[in-house]
């Protein structure tokens, strides 16, 4: 697929230890992402996602992910992480996800019964996103499953910027960058060795495996 874009931003999601947060930045990640979804076996508190986030160097993006949960808990995230994006993935609506006066991102459920799949489709809802998370899980299920998704039905030639994620691994990325040219990249399971504890060597792995898929192909 063609690309609108020379490098591919790449998001760490469900980090839980400084010591993961500190090696993801010297191993160049935009962003980083902290989860405070319920249901998640990567949650973490506000008070320990803002010392993760004191780890993180100048320039990378600390990210605050939910699913459905209450504003007020969300305001108190904003408060004491002061996180750079938010990141929903339940069924938030436009409205909701700008109160917080906080750029957004909205996680669109690739998974489970096929429908329109055209940009304004996916898109369209939510006119106040930065950006989007294409995810492999169906509408109303969380996310960070370590499963993929169908990467055919993702429209060509997005015009608004959208990560790839679901199953992505340093097995998998490259090719999925080839096939898609995604504007960012996700991952959480692929690069874990339990939930929530990441891995540095894949860690690693993933980082590379991007950056030989950004090569110009070889005549
Ligand atoms: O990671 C979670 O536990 C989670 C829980 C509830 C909603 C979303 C969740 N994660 C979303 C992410 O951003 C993941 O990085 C994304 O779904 C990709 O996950 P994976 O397939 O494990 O790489």
């Amino acid at each position: 697929m063609e690309r609108s874009h020379l490098r591919t931003r790449i998001k760490f999601c469900g980090l839980t230890r400084p010591g993961d947060v500190r090696l993801a930045c010297e191993l160049g990640v935009d962003a980083i992402g902290f989860v405070f979804a319920r249901r998640s076996r990567r949650r973490v508190e506000p008070e320990q996602a803002r010392l993760l986030r004191q780890a993180l160097a100048p320039m990378v993006s600390a990210v605050a992910l939910f699913m459905d949960t209450p504003a007020d808990e969300v305001r108190r995230v904003v408060r004491i992480v002061g996180p750079h994006l938010l990141q929903f993935h339940g069924s938030e609506d436009d409205d909701f996800c700008r109160q917080f006066g906080v750029p957004y991102l909205k996680a669109i459920a690739m998974g489970g019964a096929l429908g329109d799949r055209g940009e304004e489709a996916l898109f369209g809802a939510f006119p106040g996103a930065s950006g989007f998370l294409l995810d492999s899980h169906a509408s109303g299920e969380a996310g960070g499953s370590g499963h993929a998704f169908d990467w055919a039905t993702v429209p060509a030639g997005l015009s608004r910027p959208a990560l790839l994620a679901g199953g992505l691994s340093p097995d998998n990325v490259h090719d999925a960058i080839r096939q898609v040219a995604p504007w960012g990249v996700d991952v959480s399971s692929g690069i874990e060795s339990a939930h929530g504890l990441k891995d540095g060597e894949r860690m690693r792995r993933f980082v590379e495996e991007v950056r030989r898929a950004d090569l110009p192909p070889r005549d």
